[in-house]
């Protein structure tokens, strides 16, 4: 792998001298190589370009969560850009937007043709969605995109303006002219959650989105480790190796160990608090559908009802099918009785949380806030504590434990790894030759004949 130049240094001629005499694939990544989420990366072949993903930074600090208060649709971008939840990328967002940028170039401006691929539809993937240019195509699985509708019916979707997207069905080849993509199913806690191949020239580049192997989709990562096998670069998430030790030695396994929760084992848990006599309060993502038709199916086997928000019930209807019970008004709910089992998102934590009785019991399940790393997290654990309701975590991670991660690593024996999406890339070990990419710089994508040297 060659590093070929420093991307934020180039000029607008430079840009066009860099790629016109080359037919060679190259990658810069813009965001995300050493964070939890917001990785946006642009792989470049024959004067065609696709960016992937298209995410905002998850940073749950005091003063990044007020900024966000005043988003509304016309300021996102402006927001994003100045917080540096979104990363200035040439050539994206639309040229009326990023003239408050000096330097920034608009998507009308940029001479090379873009387009933008999507894995899933967590924030931190798809943040900024909406700050895209309108005449960029984005793409996304087919499934991702019944989600996006869905959601967007509902009230749920990213800053910025209402815009056309293409949902691609998954093993099924398209083009962004040389470049060709195709979209597999991948095991996330995500419906519709995608991992991509991607073949510029003769190097096939292997991006994973988020994986783990202990979904009910496991399948699913074992099917894209053998589509990827050998590729000349994979890219892959590392969240888990975030929190690993420095001096952990991480080995690849797919064993799953004591402590673990696979999703498949979450309904019994659910299940043991479901049946207490006790008022029963439960949060967790909306987009993991798996989890949804899970806790239905629970809920049905004891003799309390089940009470969805709006939109939790919303999702059941369209994606699943099933007609839940709900409430236009969870401050009116009857938090007294031990008849239901009433699902209270973090949205409306505030204005009802008074009306819980104590010993009421709270189950956190994958929801916000995210987890002590969160500042909200504190509030909500004191919130609980000081009206005696019991917290009960019931998480299963949507990524992958580290060894898992390695695991489809060693499978996949790329001969360029770049791991991102981590706090602790470096965690991650490459069979061959494996790079931790810095932001700004454009590397050639040559199956690790090159040297990696600036
Ligand atoms: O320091 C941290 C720790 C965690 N997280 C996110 O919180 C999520 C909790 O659920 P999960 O286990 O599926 O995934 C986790 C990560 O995406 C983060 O952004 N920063």
């Amino acid at each position: 792998m060659f590093i070929f130049s420093h991307a934020s240094k180039l000029s607008m001629a430079s840009v066009v001298e860099q790629v016109a005499p080359n037919h060679k694939a190259t990658i810069t990544f813009y965001a995300g190589t050493q964070t939890i989420g917001g990785t946006i990366a642009a792989i470049e072949y024959n004067n065609h370009r696709v960016v992937f993903d298209f995410g905002t930074d998850f940073r749950p600090d005091p003063e990044t969560l007020a900024a966000l208060r005043e988003l509304n649709d016309d300021n996102a971008l402006r927001i994003f850009l100045e917080q540096r939840l979104l990363p200035k990328v040439d050539g994206v967002y639309p040229d009326a937007q990023v003239t408050a940028f000096p330097g920034l170039i608009g998507a009308a401006e940029f001479p090379i043709h873009t387009a933008v691929i999507i894995s899933h539809l967590h924030l931190d993937h798809v943040g900024g969605l909406l700050c895209i240019d309108p005449g960029i195509d984005v793409y996304m699985s087919d499934k991702s995109l019944e989600l996006y509708n869905v959601l967007s019916e509902a009230g749920d979707r990213p800053f910025g303006h209402e815009r056309t997207f293409n949902g691609v069905p998954y093993y099924k080849p398209f083009f962004v002219g040389d470049i060709k993509i195709t979209a597999y199913p991948i095991d996330h806690d995500c419906y519709g959650a995608s991992a991509f191949i991607i073949e510029a020239g003769d190097k096939r580049i292997a991006y994973t989105g988020d994986l783990r192997i202990h979904g009910v989709h496991s399948r699913y990562t074992f099917e894209y480790i053998e589509a990827a096998k050998h590729a000349d670069l994979l890219i892959t998430e590392g969240v888990a190796a975030s929190f690993l030790p420095d001096d952990y030695e991480l080995v690849g396994s797919k064993e799953f160990g004591e402590d673990f929760y696979a999703e498949k084992d979450l309904d019994r848990q659910f299940l043991d608090l479901f049946e207490l006599k006790k008022p029963i309060l439960f949060d967790f993502y909306a987009r993991n559908i798996e989890r949804l038709r899970m806790i239905i199916d629970t809920a049905s086997k004891t003799d309390k009802q089940l009470v969805l928000s709006p939109k939790h019930a919303f999702l059941a209807k369209k994606l699943l099918g099933a007609d839940v019970r709900t409430t236009d008004s969870l401050t009116d709910a009857d938090y007294e009785s031990d008849r239901l089992l009433i699902n209270l998102p973090f949205e409306q934590f505030d204005s009802c949380i008074d009306k819980v009785a104590s010993g009421s019991i709270y189950i956190h399940s994958n929801s916000e806030p995210l987890g002590p790393f969160d500042s909200r997290w504190q509030a909500f654990i004191d919130a609980l504590a000081i009206r005696d309701i019991e917290l009960h975590s019931l998480h299963s991670s949507g990524h992958g434990k580290a060894e898992h991660i390695q695991y489809v690593i060693d499978q996949i024996q790329p001969k360029v790894l770049m791991p991102v999406h981590s706090l602790k890339p470096y965690k991650s070990v490459g069979p061959n030759q494996r790079i931790l990419p810095e932001i700004g710089v454009t590397y050639m994508i040559d199956g690790g004949d090159g040297q990696a040297n600036k």
